[in-house]
């Protein structure tokens, strides 16, 4: 993850189209007063949790598929959660790796009780092709047999995620220098933190090294707090919903920025209060308000990343 908050700070540093600005980063933690308002993991109540190693299959599943929403304007990450959670419970099996290798567009849809094709369906369909193989040939077809090669490190993990599923592979190249974001490997950490409670299959030493999952919630909102700035060609691009190309400055800034913003706002706290927080926290608490707010213009990218 050092790399993850290294290339960031890097984009942050010879941006164009962004500003962070420090200003409206010491606003934001004098408002909060050093005390993050606390969102509990699944406040929604949507995913599936049993304690054990299934979950682990159901979130690394929902993190395979955890991306661009957007292109249907009714759907949304929590119909992906609890329809994930939904076939689950009524079928134990549908997870499997064999399973997963074997999916069309159609099962998928219908599983979702999703009436029309999805946003990037057939990428959908790929990843979780790429995630049933790979869990077979390397982990025993189970998630819970990658976590735990990881020796409770959130960092390992990442890593060895990377390493193993392409699709997860969340890079650019911005300005000729390859940047790391690892938005879905990432959330997948903080996913077995927060739904065991740090405990378990959730439980990493180095949880603190996980930034934030750059997305198109967390920019829009980190905008509306006054933390980032855009210049007014991308702020009218924004506005008016045109699509922002995947790997463009302008995309790679967007994610980047909030990447390293959110650092330097958990650097404040830490040094106004004395207090650690995590980027986790600070993350959940950006994107709950951020859904919350449905009506704040977000950038759209067709992106298998976020
Ligand atoms: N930064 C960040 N981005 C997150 C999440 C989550 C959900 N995390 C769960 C974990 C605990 C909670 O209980 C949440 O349920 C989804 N997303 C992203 O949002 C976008 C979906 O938006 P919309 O189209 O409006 O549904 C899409 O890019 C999706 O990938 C998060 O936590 N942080």
């Amino acid at each position: 993850m050092e790399q993850v908050k290294s290339t960031a700070a890097f984009v942050a540093n010879c941006s164009s189209h962004v500003v962070v600005d420090s200003a409206g980063i010491e606003r934001v933690v004098e408002n909060i007063q050093d005390k993050i308002p606390k969102i509990e993991w699944d406040f929604e109540g949507i995913h599936y949790f049993d304690d054990g190693p299934l979950t682990v299959q159901y979130l690394f599943v929902l993190d395979t598929l955890n991306f661009c929403f957007w292109p249907d304007k009714d759907l949304s990450y929590d119909d992906l959660a609890s329809g994930l959670k939904e076939a689950l419970q009524n079928d134990k099996s549908v997870f499997d790796a064999d399973r997963l290798q074997k999916f069309t567009g159609l099962q998928l849809r219908n599983l979702l009780k999703w009436p029309r094709p999805l946003p990037l369906e057939d990428e959908r369909i790929r990843l979780l092709h790429e995630v049933g193989f790979e869990l077979e040939r390397s982990f025993g077809g189970k998630a819970s047999k990658l976590v735990q090669s990881c020796g409770k490190s959130a960092a390992k993990l990442v890593a060895t995620i990377a390493s193993h599923f392409p699709g997860f592979r969340d890079h650019s190249v911005y300005k000729g220098h390859q940047i790391f974001l690892y938005k879905r490997a990432q959330i997948f950490a903080a996913d077995l933190y927060g739904a065991f409670k740090g405990q378990g299959y959730g439980e990493f030493n180095d949880i603190s090294s996980v930034t934030i999952f750059a997305d198109y919630i967390v920019p829009a909102m980190l905008q509306k707090l006054g933390v980032l700035k855009y210049s007014s060609t991308l702020a009218s691009i924004i506005e008016s919903n045109n699509e922002i190309v995947s790997g463009s400055e302008e995309e790679v800034e967007l994610r980047a920025c909030s990447i390293y913003a959110v650092e330097k706002m958990r650097d404040l706290i830490t040094v106004k209060s004395g207090k650690q927080v995590l980027s986790v926290e600070l993350d959940l608490w950006l994107w709950a308000y951020g859904v919350q707010n449905p009506s704040l213009p977000h950038h759209r990218t067709l992106s298998i990343y976020y």
